[in-house]
């Protein structure tokens, strides 16, 4: 028995260590995603636009549900998993704002 397990538990290790390599792909391009979303943040407290852009947003849903289903990936997945990471930068870009009328008031 004790046989038959250790090429399992050899292969599950195996198989673990790839994951946590793809997760921390994950982490760098979502670190990405990020510096580029603040960038835009920036922009848009600096000129007064909108935080959120509907369109914009579905644009990027049809995209990416069709990019997974090429790709094999549940569809609904990949557009929770959007859907999540944007509503995070939506807030992330509220908090740019507030912070940027704190900074004028402390100013007048
Ligand atoms: O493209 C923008 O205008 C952004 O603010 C970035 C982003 C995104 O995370 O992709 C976030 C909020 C918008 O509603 C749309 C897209």
């Amino acid at each position: 028995m004790r046989d038959a397990e250790e090429p399992a538990t050899a292969e599950l290790s195996r198989i673990r260590a790839e994951i946590d390599a793809v997760d921390e792909r994950l982490i760098a391009l979502l670190a990405d995603r990020f510096r580029l979303t603040r960038a835009i943040g920036r922009l848009k407290v600096d000129n007064d636009i909108a935080s959120v852009d509907p369109a914009r947003e579905k644009i990027q849903i049809a995209r990416i549900r069709r990019l997974a289903g090429a790709a094999g990936l549940d569809e609904d997945l990949a557009e929770t998993v959007l859907r999540t990471v944007i509503g995070q930068v939506v807030v992330d870009h509220e908090d740019m704002r507030r912070r940027s009328a704190d900074d004028t008031q402390d100013q007048e």
